[in-house]
């Protein structure tokens, strides 16, 4: 099994890059866990509550069931992922069944922050694009996917998603094997992603 972390600021194309990876494997060889799968299920607070939180710190995220999760894909077991919800900001009652595949990827903002993650990263990635760009990004697709208008946007953006950034997700590109330049899509950076990943299998 080949484990392949992809970090990046959000609207960086983490997701999207992780789709053009995947398109040229067989659905059985490849799995995805998304980090944000993994936002702490928080029953106990108000909606109102929930909005409150800051989701750009490492806090937000239940590491310890992922890296168990991620332990026990490599171990051949099937997992149950948990599904988030953007506009609950909460957990739903779902999951999705996950199998162990020959390669694995894990994909989100603050995955090179926690080192128990980081070392079951086989292949570490960081996709890059510039500040003004993922911002604009981020603003369309909250907008469009999320139910966020873009006063909630902004505030967040300002309150607590430029500085975590900042202080958690930035500093962790001198983690990464290879960092994608990720301004226009990257097709040959992608290319070179998917050689990397046939070598190594
Ligand atoms: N290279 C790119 N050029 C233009 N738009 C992009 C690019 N990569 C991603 N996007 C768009 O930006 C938005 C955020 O991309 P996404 O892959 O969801 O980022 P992330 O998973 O890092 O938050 C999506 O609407 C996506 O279509
Ligand atoms: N309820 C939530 C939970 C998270 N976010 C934001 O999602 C971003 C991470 O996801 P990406 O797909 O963009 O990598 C992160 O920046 C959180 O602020 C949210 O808005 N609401």
């Amino acid at each position: 099994m080949l484990v392949l972390g992809i970090a990046g600021g959000t609207g960086s194309g983490k997701t999207t890059v992780v789709n053009q990876i995947i398109k040229h494997f067989p659905s059985d060889e490849v799995c995805v866990i998304s980090q944000d799968s993994y936002y702490r299920a928080t029953d106990n607070l108000s909606y109102e509550e929930r909005t409150k939180i800051n989701f750009d710190h490492p806090r937000a995220i239940d590491f310890e069931l992922l890296v168990q999760h991620l332990k026990e894909l490599k171990q051949g077991k099937i997992i149950e992922q948990p599904v988030y919800s953007f506009v609950t900001h909460n957990r739903t009652i779902d999951t999705i069944q996950t199998h162990p595949r020959k390669v694995v990827i894990v994909e989100g903002i603050l995955i090179f922050n926690n080192e128990e993650l980081r070392n079951l990263f086989d292949i570490k990635i960081f996709v890059h694009a510039d500040t003004d760009e993922r911002l604009i990004r981020r603003i369309r697709r909250d907008i469009t996917e999320r139910g966020r208008d873009i006063d909630e946007v902004l505030n967040r953006y300002q309150d607590t998603l430029k500085p975590m950034h900042q202080q958690f997700i930035e500093p962790t590109k001198n983690f990464a094997d290879i960092i994608i330049p990720n301004d226009k899509f990257n097709t040959v950076a992608v290319d070179i992603v998917r050689t990397v990943i046939n070598e190594r299998l």
